[in-house]
């Protein structure tokens, strides 16, 4: 956008800069001029009074399902779901169809998002050609085209052997190589956590050791290839503890963790809630009570909602059959903003998890308001509170497990490249 913007009185917040006071901000041709005094006149103003003011989200870990499966979601529709929750750059996996596994693919969805230019777009390159852990991708290429980093999610980078030389290839242009930790020897067949609830609804399981058994093992081969890893979607007590472990003893680990595994418990699949499917499960309280301490203590340093939106063909079909996944764009800000009411972290903290945190990990120019920086902004309510409603939803995916819950903090303008993409509850663009 071309002119002057400023978004006065609001409580702005740039944990990269370590600011958090009530200050002006001014937009000048899509960047950001200046915080606090500026030497001109504005065109257009936002009061952002009693408002949070920070950089545009990012969300590393979202299912955008274009190509090939547009009836669940696609690049134009994730797109608006992301700027109505206040995202502005999201990370897609690569488990499409095709899959993101060849140059081609990155290069389509790139040119598609700017397209629709609503918020920032990286792809995710397959670590393994068709996703099937066998056979390297052409990394260095699909780097070139503009993936962000590496991973079979999805699927796990199952075969230890190709593991390692996915991290040892990695390590070489330091490229981050992000696992879905899953033993599919031990989690075939199952829908949700395994333990008492598993066996109360008569459902089979997933047990813990299927994450963490393969945590355990990718340690191990980051520690000798010396790679960057990262823990997708964490959820158990036991991957917090390794992770934390790997961390202090100076390996490149770093984790993320989904809003819905720190807020909710597998208890919310009782009643066969397909909206509470999705994978990893939800676990138990002690999990969900490390996945917090995680997130407290700096061993979590990311937030990333694992969007994976489905349609109700793949989700009405019963417990054990359901697609796994649930949406998450939407409700990320204010479900993560518990942590903030909490106490658990501070505003500043929480805000860095899903800003500065993940564009460091990623390499991305996004997630600081420094001056001249892409004017990528979020001005959200801490303390409106609204209802959730499935078919309000932007996304294409109605697969949420709040609907109907009540949500405190509310996105209200979403900015990108200094041009409202969202604002009074409607996307525009
Ligand atoms: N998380 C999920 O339950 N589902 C994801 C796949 C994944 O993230 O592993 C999906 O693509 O639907
Ligand atoms: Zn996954
Ligand atoms: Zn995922």
């Amino acid at each position: 956008m071309s002119g002057t913007l400023l978004i006065k009185n609001g409580h702005l917040i740039d944990p990269a800069n370590g600011i958090d006071a009530t200050a002006d901000l001014w937009i000048r041709d899509g960047k950001v001029a200046a915080v606090g005094n500026y030497n001109g006149t504005a065109d257009e103003e936002i009061d952002a009074s009693g408002k949070i003011v920070c950089p545009g989200l990012i969300d590393m870990h979202v299912h955008l399902r274009e190509p090939g499966q547009e009836w669940k979601e696609d690049i134009e529709s994730g797109s608006r779901a992301a700027v109505a929750g206040g995202v502005t750059s999201i990370c897609c996996m690569p488990n499409t169809g095709p899959h993101i596994d060849h140059a081609g693919i990155a290069l389509q969805i790139i040119a598609r998002a700017r397209q629709v230019n609503l918020c920032n777009v990286h792809p995710i390159g397959a670590v393994t050609k068709n996703l099937d852990g066998k056979e390297l991708t052409e990394m260095r290429e699909l780097s070139r085209s503009g993936c962000v980093a590496f991973s079979d999610d999805g699927m796990p980078i199952w075969h230890a052997g190709v593991m390692r030389k996915a991290l040892e290839y990695a390590s070489s242009f330091d490229f981050l190589v992000i696992q879905h930790a899953e033993e599919k020897e031990l989690t075939a067949g199952g829908a949700i956590n395994e333990g008492w609830i598993s066996t109360q609804l008569g459902v089979s399981g997933m047990p813990v050791e299927g994450e963490d058994s393969m945590i355990a093992r990718d340690i191990m081969l980051t520690r000798r290839a010396d790679a960057r890893y990262h823990v997708a979607h964490i959820s158990s007590k036991g991957g917090v503890d390794m992770v934390r472990k790997a961390r202090a003893e100076g390996l490149k680990v770093t984790t993320e963790a989904a809003p819905h595994h720190f807020a909710l418990t597998e208890e919310e699949v009782l009643g066969y809630n397909v909206d509470a499917k999705m994978s990893p499960p939800l676990r138990t309280e002690e999990d969900r009570l490390a996945v917090i301490e995680g997130l407290r203590d700096g061993t979590i340093d990311v937030i990333a909602t694992d969007h994976a939106p489905h349609h109700e063909d793949d989700k009405r079909c019963g417990l054990s059959c359901a697609a796994f996944g649930i949406v998450g764009l939407e409700t990320m800000l204010p479900v993560s903003l518990d942590l903030v009411r909490a106490g658990v972290l501070s505003m500043s903290d929480l805000i860095a998890k899903m800003t500065c945190n993940p564009a460091q990990l990623l390499d991305l120019h996004a997630g600081v308001l420094s001056e001249g920086a892409e004017a990528d902004v979020t001005i959200f309510d801490p303390d409106a509170t609204w209802t959730v409603d499935r078919e309000a939803m932007v996304s294409k995916g109605k697969n949420t497990p709040w609907h109907g819950k009540q949500m405190t903090g509310q996105v209200t303008h979403t900015l990108k490249a200094g041009r409202i993409v969202f604002a009074e509850g409607e996307v525009r663009g």
